[in-house]
């Protein structure tokens, strides 16, 4: 069964008879389908489940601090070093090692929810408190709860990383949700054609508008005015730097001009705040909803939580908090049974009197946005529960499980969606899964379903030097994007204080290793990695940092974990690269570097090239480069896989060539 066979219900259906497995490790969904597994994308860290917290929970008293520690998931021995209330009334506390400077080896990472507890393993200790991590230093870990815990803090502590069993509810409530409303609310016409069951529709009649942003091109007018046209669904394919945000932007600004209530999403956090701190100057009135820890600082302003402090209602609510901390104080010094009696029925009637005002308060701030920004899994918010949309945005829609989209989607009666199907999509490590069609994201699916019909790619890209994004236009896009007159021909050394050298001169190197003695092999964690080629990445680095190219405007990425990793152990030895940026491929996606080096890694006698055969990893990687592009491989091993082949032999061509000898290597 594939997913474009799949009706809205029985969609549904498959997915919601989803099982948890306690056993597995974290991140594991287990389909009722026989072997279907679907572990969520790991790189967003986002996604766990609810046997896992309840399990991660229960087993914390007896765990022993062995297992606890060998999972990583548990910090001990922590001390309280400094305590500050902000973020919109949360309690900020960092903690520290009691012993060294450094935190025990630990797999947390921001955003992460956590338990604080007591140091103590063997009692059953309860939870002193639980947040989000906000900060994360080597030295020092900063977590943001929402009310300051109560006692404990003198003592040593301990703090569990728990699985946010939020997101996963999250999930399954929205698949509930599109079984029941084939019949109802406000998406049903467009849950039937994004399933397939009804043609989309556009509505062309005297359509025309009066662009925001002067300098949109014609193919970003053109969508703005297909999106602003459609009847139900449109999608915005935009190749790497064709400005898909920019487009997104206005096509909000013009969607509230015309009275539009929207809903504009992405899946990860770090995207919603890119488009809040853009949409920020048009002084739209916006609201971002998510915990304020996890937001960037820039847009703490447009928070909810911090727009409904500033609400009367809140502070009424405020006022009432007061009255009853001194009713509080009043029955604790009072000894008479009817007024400790009186007393509580009073503070009974406040509390109910504080929620409905918090509750006003947030609703007024809701429902006088005209643009809502939330997560894709921040979408099920209770706070929406009874708000509808005119539109739903989802940007990076290509990068988000379809699983995810619907939990916004159901909110709204047209929907926009937004990505490149043509980079890679959110991680699926089940084969069979993927194999059943569960990787494909609700993007590739509808651009197969209804391609141009529904969708309008952006042309004109504005990261590029054109001998980069040729290769990637021809592969992927039909040869149909141009470069921009302003970065068509930019070089590396027109760069300010960057020298022209032979190192800096060439758009496209490539750098081959064949014939020498350099040859990938694995680490003890079976990653693949190659020392020699890192060194000549490294190597071809200083030589930019040499001529003068800032460390930060270079980056060198790779397919595989453990060539990052060894490349930063390398680096370390060069003060020069301090800020030079080593990545994996996946990781650098949406980013760019006015320098990229690739480090391909595969080289063996087998000739086998691994998951470079993925071609959009490829295309993610050589479009993340502005200005140069160096691709170090073993070209012979590269060269059994026909597509890679043609990116090498494209590279021959229209760059320079330089062999492993070059770099100091000897055949
Ligand atoms: N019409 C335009 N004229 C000039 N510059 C533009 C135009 N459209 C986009 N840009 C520039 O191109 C760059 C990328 O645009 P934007 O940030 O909107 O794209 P994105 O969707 O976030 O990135 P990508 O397309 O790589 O996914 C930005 O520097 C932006 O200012």
């Amino acid at each position: 069964m594939t997913p474009e066979k799949l009706s809205a219900a029985s969609f549904a259906g498959v997915i919601c008879s989803v099982a948890i497995l306690p056993s597995v490790a974290s991140h594991f969904i287990y389909f009722s389908s026989p072997g279907l597994v679907l572990l969520w994308p790991r790189r967003r860290s986002l996604h766990v489940c609810e046997a896992e917290i309840s399990s991660s929970i229960g087993l914390s008293s007896t765990r022993t601090v062995d297992t606890s520690q060998r999972r990583d998931s548990t910090i001990y021995n922590l001390k309280c070093s400094d305590a500050q209330v902000g973020l919109m009334g949360k309690t900020l506390l960092e903690f520290q090692p009691k012993i060294g400077d450094v935190l025990s080896a630990h797999k947390f990472s921001l955003h992460d929810v956590v338990i604080l507890k007591t140091n103590k393993v063997d009692q059953r200790s309860c939870s002193l408190g639980q947040g989000v991590v906000y900060s994360l230093k080597d030295s020092s870990i900063t977590v943001a709860f929402d009310e300051i815990p109560e006692d404990g803090l003198n003592s040593l502590m301990r703090l569990e990383k728990v699985a946010n069993e939020v997101t996963y509810r999250r999930m399954k409530d929205a698949l509930v949700q599109l079984s029941k409303r084939i019949q109802s609310g406000p998406a049903v016409d467009m849950i039937s054609v994004l399933f397939g069951e009804k043609p989309p529709m556009f509505f062309t009649k005297n359509m025309h508008f009066a662009p925001f942003n002067e300098n949109l091109d014609h193919s970003q007018r053109d969508a703005v005015l297909r999106a602003l046209s459609c009847g139900s669904v449109f999608m915005l394919h935009g190749p790497p730097g064709t400005g898909k945000t920019t487009t997104i932007l206005e096509i909000v600004l013009q969607e509230v001009k015309r009275g539009s209530k929207i809903l504009a999403c992405a899946a990860s956090n770090i995207a919603v705040d890119n488009i809040v701190e853009r949409l920020y100057p048009y002084r739209v009135k916006l609201v971002r909803l998510g915990h304020p820890a996890r937001l960037l600082p820039q847009v703490l302003e447009s928070a909810l939580d911090a727009q409904v402090l500033r609400t009367d209602n809140s502070s009424l609510a405020n006022d009432i908090r007061k009255e009853m901390k001194v009713l509080n104080g009043k029955m604790f010094k009072c000894k008479d049974r009817n007024t400790i009696r009186e007393i509580r029925k009073e503070l009974k009637a406040l509390a109910r009197e504080e929620r409905r005002r918090q509750q006003l308060s947030v609703m007024d701030v809701l429902k006088n946005a005209d643009v809502v920004l939330t997560t894709l899994v921040g979408a099920s918010s209770r706070k929406l529960e009874t708000i509808y949309f005119d539109v739903v945005i989802i940007d990076e829609a290509a990068q988000a499980l379809e699983v995810e989209c619907w939990i916004a989607l159901l909110k709204g009666s047209r929907c926009i969606l937004s990505g490149d199907h043509l980079q890679l999509p959110p991680t699926i490590q089940s084969v069979e899964a993927a194999k059943k069609g569960f990787g494909r994201t609700l993007f590739e699916r509808v651009a197969d379903l209804y391609g141009e019909k529904v969708m309008s790619m952006l042309t004109v890209q504005y990261r590029m030097h054109k001998l980069i994004m040729d290769w990637s236009s021809k592969e992927f896009y039909s040869g149909k994007i141009q470069a921009h007159a302003n970065v068509g021909n930019h070089m590396l050394y027109d760069l300010q204080d960057v020298n022209r050298t032979s190192s800096t001169e060439p758009t496209l190197i490539l750098v081959d290793i064949a014939g020498y003695d350099i040859e990938e092999k694995k680490d003890e964690e079976g990653s693949t990695m190659n020392e020699g080629e890192a060194l000549i990445a490294i190597s071809h680095a200083l030589r930019l940092a040499e001529s003068g190219v800032r460390a930060s405007d270079i980056g060198i990425i790779t397919p595989y974990s453990a060539q990052v990793n060894y490349l930063k152990v390398i680096r370390g030895k060069e003060a020069k690269l301090k800020d030079i940026e080593i990545c994996t491929v996946d990781g650098f996606q949406g980013r760019e570097k006015e320098a990229i080096i690739i480090s391909m890694v595969r080289s063996n006698p087998r000739k086998e090239v691994g998951f470079l055969s993925d071609q959009r990893r490829m295309n993610v990687a050589i479009t993340r480069a502005r200005r140069q592009c160096c691709l170090v491989c073993d070209t012979e091993t590269a060269s059994t896989d026909s597509f890679l082949r043609g990116l090498v032999e494209y590279f021959q061509e229209h760059g320079e060539y330089f062999s492993a000898s070059e770099y100091g290597y000897q055949t």
